[in-house]
């Protein structure tokens, strides 16, 4: 995707051929700034404080933290204290541990000295799988969107989005994102509807912010004002992502998702569902049990933004001295869910749907972690 024409992904690595370069996305929408990852530390760091975030990004993100990490002492170790370190960073997101799985199940049978050479090649090509498999969401979702359009004659498709599962989420593309920039780029009159997504504001600061770099119509919206925007016919379609969906498509994404699909229910709005292989967990049936990640209460009594002299600034939002939770994922069930649209075709949410286009994956449901 383009940053002010330029293209760009959400992680590379350095021209010194070791280290590994991100955008800082706490930064944005109002300063687009590059970091440079050195150490396990860092890159671990840049996952836990949401520098990088999505499902994809993060899992990307882990791969070449194992890179770094070998790069500095290969040992048996030090893999593992890697390992333990980056899964430790968040919980809720499957890809993180698909990614530590696959580096693992990679490394742990060479000698120290292949490790981090080797870690590198897969660290890239996982990003390199990531961009193919975010193009394949897109492709298999915009028939979803030409049908829609064709059907209202060339006014536009009003596409509802929660969170941000654009290509900021992932290394390019995006999930839910995918199949709207292709029908943008193809000609076709698309409206997002971006829900702000408290607490945290990805919506109005990531996905606004990449939409407008793209020429993307959008409009950003209070995370309650979906509802009435549905009964006012004027949500075609929603689209958002997932950070786990289990294999009977339960879907786990950011706080917020399962009442949109409520609402979308009551109002016979589809709700669609864009994903990649590696966030379905194969080793869970029921969405209840996916771990919801708990996050500082500071994330909702306060909000940082730019004042009025372009100063970023965080203030107080909220009743001085009040307590605050704050759950970063709900679930929706499968039941919700119009259809789950994967790399390989878009399928029904359900075990039967799932398996169907990974009958590879379905034949082996427990088992997928390799220490976890
Ligand atoms: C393509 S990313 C899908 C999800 O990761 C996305 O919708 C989401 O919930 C991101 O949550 P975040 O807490 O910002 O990492």
């Amino acid at each position: 995707m383009n940053v002010d024409g330029v293209p760009h992904r959400t992680i590379w690595l350095a021209e010194d051929g070791w280290s590994v370069e991100i955008i800082d996305q706490t930064k944005l929408p109002h300063r687009f700034e590059t970091l440079r990852l050195t150490s396990l530390d860092q890159a671990a760091e840049a996952i836990r404080s949401m520098q990088v975030r999505g499902a994809p990004l993060i899992g990307a993100t882990a791969a070449y933290g194992i890179a770094l990490a070998m790069a500095e002492d290969a040992g048996d170790a030090a893999l593992k204290a890697a390992y333990d370190s980056l899964l430790a960073t968040r919980p809720t997101a499957v890809n993180l541990r698909w990614a530590l799985d696959d580096l693992y199940d990679l490394l742990q049978p060479l000698g120290a000295n292949a490790r981090a050479a080797a870690a590198y090649l897969r660290a890239a090509e996982i990003c390199e799988e990531d961009v193919a498999l975010c193009r394949a969401i897109g492709d298999r979702g915009l028939p979803l969107i030409e049908a829609i359009a064709a059907r209202k004659g060339g006014a536009p498709v009003n596409v509802l989005t929660h969170c941000n599962a654009g290509w900021l989420a992932t290394v390019d593309w995006g999930t839910a994102t995918a199949p709207i920039y292709l029908a943008h780029d193809k000609g076709i009159a698309v409206k997002v509807w971006v829900d702000e997504t408290r607490p945290r504001n990805q919506g109005a600061s990531l996905t606004a912010w990449e939409l407008t770099q793209h020429g993307v119509p959008h409009a950003i919206v209070a995370d309650n004002v979906g509802g009435h925007l549905m009964q006012q016919g004027l949500v075609d379609l929603c689209i958002v992502g997932t950070d786990r969906t289990t294999r009977r498509g339960d879907v786990c994404n950011k706080i917020g998702t399962y009442l949109k699909a409520l609402a979308a229910r009551d109002n016979g709005v589809p709700f669609y569902v864009a994903l990649p292989g590696p966030t379905v967990d194969w080793t869970l049936e029921d969405g209840r049990d996916v771990p919801i990640e708990e996050r500082d209460a500071r994330e909702v009594t306060h909000v940082t933004g730019r004042n009025e002299a372009g100063e970023l600034a965080t203030v107080e939002i909220s009743n001085p001295g009040s307590p605050a939770a704050n759950y970063a994922f709900d679930v929706t069930p499968a039941r919700l869910v119009t259809g789950l649209i994967t790399e390989r075709g878009v399928c029904e949410a359900s075990a039967e749907g799932l398996a169907g286009l990974y009958p590879e994956r379905a034949g082996r449901a427990e088992g997928q972690g390799s220490l976890s």
